[in-house]
């Protein structure tokens, strides 16, 4: 869908921002760029709507040339959320979101409606149109930044570390948020952030970029974290490689079996079967529980299982209602299997707990399936 073919940036004062960068971001997927800083990710970003002229080399959306369309079209057509959201300061946040819609001409009442629904829909309340963007937490900016950048529906977003201004605890929000929008709308995006952890949460593909605009690697997050191209990847990726891996691998495929009964911990469930805590049967005091879905992560399990006073994770279904529990053990022994599956090239996400082929000979056939 967006296509660079040797395309290099050099400023006229004699930087070389990006070079020789041939990349091809798939349709309907998350492409993050990560790199250190000045290493020319947001440069590469600009160029995909023009903001930014390539100096030599090709760059396609769906096809077709950017340089062979009209710029301010161009830039029409491919939705743009920056850090600190960039909202207009004297516009309304309802009139910041139709801004795009207007400028298309789609009138100014079906402009608003569109723009409240977006608002509904990154999970705004509709009274929050009538605010000034200064009348917002940071969080709630950028979710208004998201909104215009969704407004006149393009099939393209770009995305300029939008989260890199908000602490931790929205910064996970406003990822989630972005993930669920994400299986709705399945637009093409292409990301920036210096957060390695973001950019395996949110990538189908990562661009780990080095100075002087150099792409190092561009491979699936579990393939990078398993198989980093060279030292550089590696040290970027962080010493916790291993723990990255396994927030990648779900628990759907780990056994779990019925609650212990007449042990030294007693699970505690309320009313409608939901747990509530462990309760310790010779003093009763009860610690809280937190429970995991099968879409949880098994690096989840593993951090609640040493946390459990009873070495168990508590299972649920989608509505909270217990369906088991799962050893120490068990969660142990399955993230080994997920570690050397991602080492041979296997799929780990929600797949059956078959131990990987160790042998070289079993890498070698992995990685031919793999392709
Ligand atoms: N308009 C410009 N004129 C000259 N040099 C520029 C210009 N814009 C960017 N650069 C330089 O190009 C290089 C790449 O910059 P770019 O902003 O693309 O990097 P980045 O990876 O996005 O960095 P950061 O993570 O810090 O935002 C840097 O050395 C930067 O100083």
């Amino acid at each position: 869908m967006i296509q660079f073919e040797a395309v290099h940036k050099r400023f006229p004062n004699g930087t070389t921002a990006v070079h020789d960068l041939s990349l091809d971001m798939p349709e309907g997927g998350v492409t993050v760029f990560v790199g250190s800083s000045g290493c020319g990710k947001t440069t590469s970003l600009r160029m995909i709507n023009r903001m930014v002229e390539p100096s030599s080399g090709t760059i396609r959306v769906g096809g077709r040339d950017v340089l062979d369309q009209d710029a301010a079209e161009l830039r029409r057509s491919i939705g743009y959320v920056i850090q600190q959201a960039g909202l207009f300061p004297h516009r309304t946040v309802l009139d910041n979101v139709a801004t795009v819609p207007l400028l298309l001409g789609w009138g100014r009442k079906k402009a608003r409606t569109v723009a409240a629904e977006l608002l509904e829909r990154v999970g705004l309340a509709p009274e929050m149109g009538k605010r000034y963007p200064h009348q917002l937490s940071g969080g709630q900016q950028q979710r208004v930044g998201v909104a215009r950048a969704l407004a006149a529906d393009p099939p393209v977003l770009l995305m300029d570390e939008p989260f890199g201004a908000v602490d931790p605890v929205v910064r996970t929000q406003l990822q989630d948020e972005l993930l669920r929008l994400q299986q709705e709308l399945s637009k093409t995006i292409v990301f920036v952030t210096h957060d390695i952890d973001e950019a395996v949460r949110l990538g189908d593909r990562i661009a780990v970029f080095r100075e002087g605009g150099h792409l190092v690697q561009c491979a699936a997050p579990a393939e990078l974290l398993a198989r980093p191209a060279d030292e550089f990847v590696a040290d970027f990726l962080g010493a916790e490689r291993g723990l990255k891996l396994l927030s990648l691998t779900d628990l759907s495929g780990v056994p779990q079996g019925p609650a212990p009964e007449g042990g030294s911990w007693e699970l505690v469930l309320d009313a409608g079967r939901k747990p509530v805590a462990w309760k310790a049967k010779d003093s009763g005091a009860e610690t809280p529980v937190r429970p995991l879905r099968d879409a949880d992560s098994l690096l989840s399990a593993l951090n609640e299982s040493v946390a459990s006073p009873a070495g168990l994770v508590v299972r649920v279904d989608a509505d909270g209602v217990l369906t088991g529990v799962t050893s120490r053990d068990d969660i142990h022994g399955r993230a080994g299997v997920a570690h050397a599956q991602a080492l041979t090239g296997a799929p780990s996400r929600g797949s059956a707990p078959d131990p990987a082929p160790q042998s070289p000979e079993g890498l070698e056939v992995a990685e031919a399936d793999a392709s």
